[in-house]
């Protein structure tokens, strides 16, 4: 035999019902024994509540609730049956109902009052409404089939509103009642009587308990709940989207899932099952074909650890301290005593063994009574301070894994913290009970979205790892890093696992965001057509709002209006990836400061193509740095778009003409002063100096400037290119000069004895830095162990596909950092 049972989410219209139907009709002609338990159709138990309490404040529009009620029922009737010979049938009895309703309603309207009792006799007509239309209406379907009002077999006491059952007449009249019945018994669930034939009902998840106590009854082989979703969910699916079915888990794991929030099962309801062993099922009436989740005494040893992450959201922590706790026997006592005289449910507790604080958690609307009945218990010790004040936090959430084979595996905490730390969420409290089979952790209820989706990605997602990105600078590397990853985003997931999701974009004029992601083929159609101003400090806050994990803010701007948010962010927890040199070469203060901030986050701040563009060469002092080499010297030609300029420069094209084609093959920075002046190489040899220990500052960078002074002082990039032209003789001076001797001209940048200075040298070929071709940079680091021969990092240091490429393997590597295995 099966019990099976459907909540109101599954009757609630006469679709659902037909539907619920076509199930029913299928067990039936597989000859499957089953009986079948319902819930009032959906909303309707609220309206009757909502009816009788107006009617009880003497309030007339009890009757339009009233209508709404009838017309409901009717109109459902109305749909089912077509034949009329039923439809006739059930409207006569369902009328006669309608009046006894009206008048009971009525009668409560006169006297004012609605007393438990009564009011589970107004509550026991919606589920005998369900279950009765149900049950013609499978006879009409050519099921044979009774209605049972379970007021004959439920027997509780007289607690009105939350009755208790009499469990052995009950198991009793169920096994009587159900003897020699060969019909279909189609059951109301939630409500009961008492022993005299009062109507009572059973509680919250009432009709779950219906279900479980005919399973017990009947000596069930399984009981099935019919729900509206595909079984349990190893979390909330509203907040993750990645959420997915629990195949089996063992009654421990279901109830431990209820307690945390997980709607679809009230497992302390499921005792009577629990107490007899029969198995559960929860299925979706929707979509009949999913096997759901299958819920036994069995604990399968090779299942996953975790099955489970619940949330309850919005609690508040109260914490009691002072050192007249430590060594006090009974002070826990006292204090829980307190709190459950109150009527107080507390939902976590946590203890340091120092004895000095215990915390509990409890709902934010019992805080007040809380903290006044702890006043009274331990009003001697707050006024000898041998206490502090009881500190109170609200706009907290508890976050809990869930699982019976978290107790054979060790790390399974360290995850769920370097998951939820990789995050940047602060936990507030932690709590695990010794069966290990819940870690429960308090964190603020702000992060609660991102914090399920960071376990979720730990514990069941470790094949996927989404990278969030916000992207500001849509030019030459922005725009040529979303191409890149576009290209590569195929691969990337099927590789390595890995998924790029572009949530948020902007340039100079407008921003886009979304946050399951823009399409990397249309998002500048999409940002110029959808996108809304560029606001950095909104671009910001919708960064903050959107919460998501693993977020990647990247600057592809050359400004420091960008720039200058990089602490706030980082501050944040979110990696930041930028080719913009701004930040590491200015202050040496905001170098080192941004530096920390990462680390202490816990985050990247990925600066590579800073210098080399997409050249290994900060990483290659680092890790000379790391392994406790020491640099002697760094001597380099720095400049892509500089050393282009010199190695095309031989006499057939005029100086300011290659200068044009570099900017257009996008090695010149936006404004190509920046590089002619040799800033962009001070920045530069700044930041390696800086990686090789040395505290400099802007000004202290000796700059030999080869420029004439009129170029410097055009105002713009155009007039800039039109002075150079009126120099290319100059340059053409000096090139001749060179090549007299065998030279070649080259921006060298040197950082040696703690001196740095950068300057146009002609250079013979017996300097490394003479065969350099295209936009070649060359570094040579000289240190301690590379002293006899230096170390050299050489390539194409300048260009839109190198850089781009540069940023995006910075992106891709922050993936082993969130890996939480
Ligand atoms: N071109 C190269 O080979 C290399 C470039 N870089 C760096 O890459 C960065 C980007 O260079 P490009 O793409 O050539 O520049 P670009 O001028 O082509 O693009 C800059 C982008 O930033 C946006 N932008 C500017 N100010 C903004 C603001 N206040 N708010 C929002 N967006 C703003 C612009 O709208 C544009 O989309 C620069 O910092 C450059 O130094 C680094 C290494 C090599
Ligand atoms: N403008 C720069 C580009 C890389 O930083 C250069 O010329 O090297």
């Amino acid at each position: 035999m099966r019990v099976l049972k459907f909540g109101g989410s599954s009757v609630k219209d006469a679709d659902r019902i037909r539907n619920v139907g076509n199930i029913l009709q299928s067990y039936s002609k597989k000859g499957i024994p089953f009986t079948v338990v319902f819930s009032a159709m959906g909303g309707i138990t609220d309206l009757l509540i909502g009816m009788a309490t107006k009617a009880s404040k003497g309030k007339e529009d009890y009757k339009e609730d009233l209508n709404h009620f009838i017309q409901r029922h009717n109109d459902v009737i109305a749909e089912l049956f077509d034949n009329p010979t039923y439809r006739k049938e059930v409207m006569e009895v369902i009328q006669e109902q309608h009046e006894t309703l009206e008048n009971l309603l009525y009668g409560i309207y006169l006297v004012w009052e609605a007393s438990p009792r009564t009011m589970d006799y107004v509550l026991s007509f919606g589920e005998r409404y369900s279950a009765f239309i149900i049950a013609k209406y499978m006879n009409q379907l050519g099921v044979h089939s009774e209605y049972l009002d379970a007021r004959k077999i439920i027997k509780t006491n007289r607690v009105f509103g939350n009755a208790e059952v009499h469990l052995r007449l009950t198991y009793q009249k169920i096994a009587d009642y159900y003897k020699n019945r060969t019909a279909i018994q189609i059951v109301t669930g939630f409500i009961s009587s008492t022993k005299g034939g009062l109507s009572t009902t059973l509680g919250r998840g009432g009709s779950d308990y219906t279900a479980a106590l005919l399973g017990a009854g009947l000596e069930a082989d399984l009981i099935e709940i019919w729900t509206d979703v595909n079984g349990v969910l190893t979390t909330d699916p509203r907040r993750v989207k990645q959420a997915f079915t629990i195949p089996k888990m063992s009654f421990l794991e279901a109830v431990e899932m209820s307690h945390f929030g997980a709607k679809v099962i009230y497992a302390p309801t499921m005792q009577p099952a629990m107490d007899r062993n029969i198995p559960l099922v929860i299925k979706n009436s929707m979509n009949p074909d999913h096997s759901g989740t299958y819920i036994s005494a069995e604990v399968n040893l090779n299942d996953h650890p975790v099955k489970g992450i619940s949330a309850i959201n919005n609690v508040a922590l109260l914490t009691l301290q002072g050192n007249g706790m430590v060594g006090v026997p009974g002070t826990a006592a006292r204090l829980f005593r307190c709190l459950a005289d109150a009527g107080i449910n507390i939902m976590l507790i946590t203890q340091g063994s120092s004895e000095y604080s215990i915390s509990f958690s409890i709902l934010p609307n019992q805080v007040r009574k809380a903290s006044k009945v702890i006043q009274e218990e331990f009003k001697r010790e707050f006024e000898r301070n041998d206490l502090d004040h009881l500190h109170i936090e609200k706009e907290l959430s508890i976050l809990a894994i869930i699982g019976d084979n978290m107790r054979f595996v060790p790390g399974v905490a360290a995850k769920m913290m370097r998951s939820l730390g990789n995050n940047g969420i602060n936990i507030v409290a932690i709590a695990q009970g010794s069966s290990e089979r819940n870690i429960s952790v308090v964190i603020n209820k702000e992060d609660e979205n991102k914090a399920l989706n960071a376990l979720h990605e730990g514990f069941f997602l470790s094949d996927i790892k989404v990278i969030n990105l916000f992207v500001v600078g849509t030019g030459l590397i922005g725009s040529t890093l979303i191409k890149q990853i576009h290209e590569q985003s195929q691969s990337l997931l099927e590789d390595r696992g890995v998924e790029i999701r572009l949530i948020g974009i902007a340039n100079s004029r407008k921003m886009l965001f979304d946050e399951h992601g823009i399409n990397l083929e249309s998002w500048e159609d999409d940002l110029s057509r959808n996108g809304e101003a560029m606001d950095m400090s909104l671009f910001k806050k919708r960064m903050d709002d959107a919460n998501v994990i693993n977020s990647v803010f990247v600057d592809n701007t050359a400004t420091d209006e960008i720039s200058r948010q990089y602490r706030s962010i980082l501050a944040e927890s979110i990696h930041v990836v930028t080719p913009n040199k701004i930040a590491t070469s200015s202050s040496y203060e905001e170098y080192v400061n941004l530096k920390r901030l990462a680390q202490r986050n816990n985050v990247t701040f990925g600066y590579e193509t800073n210098v080399g563009a997409g050249l290994p060469v900060i990483s290659t002092l680092q890790n000379l740095i790391h392994s406790g080499d020491k640099i002697k010297k760094i001597e380099g030609v720095l400049s892509g778009s500089l050393s282009y300029i010199f190695n095309e420069f031989d006499g057939t094209t005029p100086f300011s003409t290659i200068v044009r084609k570099a900017k257009e093959l996008g090695f010149t920075e936006p404004d190509p002063r920046i590089d002619l002046s040799g800033t962009d190489v001070k920045r530069k040899i700044i930041i390696l100096s800086r990686e090789a220990g040395m505290k400099i500052e802007p000004d202290e960078v000796m700059i030999e400037s080869f420029l004439p002074a009129d170029c410097m002082e055009a105002d713009t990039t155009e007039e800039f290119f039109e002075r150079l032209q009126d120099n290319d003789a100059y340059f053409e001076n000096l090139r001749q000069e060179a090549a007299k001797d065998h030279k070649k001209l080259r921006i060298i940048a040197t950082m040696e004895n703690n001196t740095v200075n950068i300057s146009l040298q002609a250079v013979d070929q017996k300097s490394p830095f003479y065969s350099l071709e295209g936009s070649d940079n060359m570094i040579v680091f000289t240190s301690h162990r590379y002293h006899k021969r230096s170390l050299v990092v050489q390539g194409p240091g300048a260009g839109a596909e190198v850089t781009a490429a540069g940023v995006f393997a910075e992106i891709i590597n922050i993936e082993s950092q969130i890996s939480p295995s």
